[in-house]
């Protein structure tokens, strides 16, 4: 019987998400059947001096700390604002629910009053980890590491630590790989690590036999069906590897920290936040001023400090030290210690564009399947709940440039089931659709399964950027995304999402009455639906993000042009680094987690060498 007869399930109408994850921690509780990691703050009432302090427990500041604190001679302190994870991040289905929680800083773009009309207040969520191992133990668990034309770009622009070859090694380094699909494959064991501290493998996938039909779909429209995505450097479809094991999260907190939490040379705080680098009249970096608990503290750095506090608070906390563009800072009524023009420029994330096609399949899950997949997650960790909730496992990589071998279009679908109770959650926790966007998508799913298709354009033309609010570090920082501020953005972002549309020719979506889904703008009604009108009206406005931002803090040759060198060095002031997303000088082909842990096991490479 579907879900929606059945008058007791009425509570599956809002209540039910919630009804369903304290289900969901009851039943974990009584079978005592999931352990939970977290970690103890280190005392360190008595010391105040440490040889590195890392600001910033998440991708990349975790695997730093590991790397650092591998030399026993070294006294590593690991400085984090938020605290431990929640058992809903370890579950990877229930990652949404730590969106607008304490474990996220809850950022939110600027309304510019022209883009993302369609998000409430124009305002795009940019959702961010505040938790050890930050946005990795909150994210889609999506494991991928670009194409290698990203990397050459970076050498080329005179960054010379971090030629493809060096980039690939340290990928491999990081990497377990523990699928026994992909390691039985010796094309695909060959290209990834095997026993590195990061777990990879692949969900344990519920909805495989739907995703399955997506990709010889997507193959039929002539993206190439590939064994492995990274093996076929980012062009066809395929399925995505991920940041889990066993269908637990993977996290830097897992993999990086958990481990080694014993190092006598590692002390890692939680809840302390940074508010400013201490740096001297010599242009020397000698500490960080901390707030933990209410009370203001100092810890001095003897060889460097290191931020890795994202791309958000990174050129944040740089800008409120004295280091960055003059006027900005003075503005602020900041003293400029170095006029670093760069910091907070060049941002650049993943624009995330929605396709809504319907179909007959796949039908309602009732409250025995929920059951059934709680049971099976509880036993087996298998079932809905072994997989991300805002995508599955299928994705593609192309480009609208006929015979290109680097993409500029990526792709990432959800299957969601006829009536699913939780989507409604999802998208409005994911993107922040308005009241009539949302009801505009969902009306339809009463009667109809949605394929959420998230088209993702790649490699940017238009770049935002990061000023202070105020000198008050408390203070989010103002994020101007300037989404297709650049026009071309734009014009590839509809010709690939045109090329995806096609995907309602093939066989498998005919055999479903497949159809695409009108979503409710205002603006964009009177345009034909499937039109490019209607996707450049559609896309303006419901344009978000899917969490990737980049560049703040970019690498370079010159202050005039970046942040910080290519040995990750900031400009213009000694023993400080800068090791995080925010050093990109492009946004790579693809998630950004596996890009940003690479650059954690570079970073501390290139520290390590620094000090031989
Ligand atoms: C919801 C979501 C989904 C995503 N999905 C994927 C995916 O599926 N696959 C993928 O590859 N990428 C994904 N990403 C992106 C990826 O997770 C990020 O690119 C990556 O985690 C960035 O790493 P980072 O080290 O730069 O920053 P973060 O991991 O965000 O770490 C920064 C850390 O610094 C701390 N911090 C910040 N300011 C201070 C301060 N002042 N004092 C002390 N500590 C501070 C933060 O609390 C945080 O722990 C997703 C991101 C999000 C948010």
């Amino acid at each position: 019987m579907p879900l929606t007869a059945t008058p007791c399930l009425s509570l599956f109408q809002w209540t039910a998400p919630l009804t369903f994850v304290a289900v969901f921690k009851y039943l974990a509780a009584v079978h005592c059947l999931l352990s939970h990691d977290t970690l103890l703050d280190a005392d360190i009432r008595g010391i105040n001096s440490f040889d590195f302090i890392i600001v910033g427990a998440g991708s990349a500041g975790s695997v730093v700390a590991n790397r650092l604190s591998e030399n026993k001679n070294w006294n590593v302190l690991l400085l984090e604002a938020g605290g431990d994870p929640p058992i809903t991040s370890d579950i990877p289905a229930l990652q949404t629910l730590l969106y607008k929680t304490e474990n996220d800083w809850q950022y939110k773009t600027v309304n510019n009053g022209v883009t993302s009309q369609g998000i409430e207040n124009g305002e795009v969520s940019w959702t961010k980890g505040k938790m050890l191992g930050g946005s990795s133990s909150m994210n889609a668990l999506v494991y991928l590491t670009g194409n290698d034309n990203d990397y050459q770009s970076w050498y080329d622009a005179g960054n010379k630590e971090w030629s493809v070859d060096e980039v690939r090694r340290c990928f491999k380094k990081a990497e377990d790989l523990r699928d026994e699909v992909m390691l039985s494959d010796p094309e695909i064991s060959s290209t990834y690590g095997q026993g590195g501290l990061l777990a990879v493998s692949r969900f344990k996938n519920t909805y495989r036999s739907y995703t399955n039909k997506i990709i010889e779909s997507w193959s039929q429209l002539g993206f190439k069906n590939t064994s492995d995505l990274n093996v076929a450097n980012y062009l066809g479809a395929g399925i995505l590897p991920v940041t889990a094991f066993n269908g637990v999260r993977e996290s830097t907190f897992t993999a990086y920290l958990k481990p080694i939490e014993k190092r006598s040379n590692l002390k890692i705080v939680k809840h302390a936040l940074v508010t400013k680098v201490l740096i001297d009249a010599n242009s020397t970096a000698y500490g960080v001023e901390v707030t933990k608990n209410g009370v203001k503290k100092t810890y001095l750095a003897t060889r460097e400090v290191i931020l890795s506090a994202g791309s958000v608070s990174s050129p944040q906390l740089l800008m409120l030290s004295g280091v960055g563009p003059q006027e900005h800072l003075e503005t602020n009524n900041i003293e400029c210690l170095v006029n670093s023009p760069m910091v907070g420029q060049n941002l650049q994330d993943h624009a995330l564009l929605p396709v809504t096609i319907y179909g007959d399949k796949p039908d309602s899950i009732n409250l025995i399947d929920v059951v059934q997949n709680i049971k099976d997650y509880l036993l087996y960790r298998e079932g809905f709940l072994a997989q991300s909730s805002i995508i599955t496992d299928a994705a593609v990589f192309y480009s609208t440039r006929e015979g290109a071998t680097y993409p500029n279009s990526q792709s990432h679908v959800t299957v969601v089931n006829k009536n699913f109770p939780l989507i409604e959650l999802n998208l409005k926790l994911t993107f922040g659709y308005n009241a009539s966007v949302l009801e505009s998508i969902i009306d339809l799913t009463k009667e109809h399964a949605l394929y959420f298709f998230e088209y993702i354009l790649l490699h940017p033309y238009s770049r935002g950027n990061i000023s202070l609010a105020s000198n008050d570090p408390t203070d989010a920082p103002l994020i101007y995304a300037n989404y297709f501020g650049d026009p071309r953005d734009l014009e590839i972002a509809v010709n690939a999402i045109k090329m995806l549309t096609q995907i309602l020719n093939t066989p498998y979506f005919k055999s479903i009455n497949a159809f695409l889904g009108r979503m409710n703008v205002l603006a964009c009604d009177h345009f034909e639906l499937d039109s490019v009108d209607y996707w450049k009206c559609v896309g303006t406005n419901l344009v978000t993000s899917i969490f990737h931002p980049v560049g703040t803090c970019q690498m370079g040759t010159s202050i005039n042009t970046s942040v910080v060198d290519s040995r990750l060095r900031v400009h213009g002031v000694k023993q400080l680094r800068v090791i995080d997303a925010g050093v990109m000088p492009t946004i790579t082909s693809g998630n950004t987690n596996g890009p940003t842990i690479m650059i954690g096991e570079r970073g501390a490479e290139l520290i390590k060498e620094d000090y031989l």
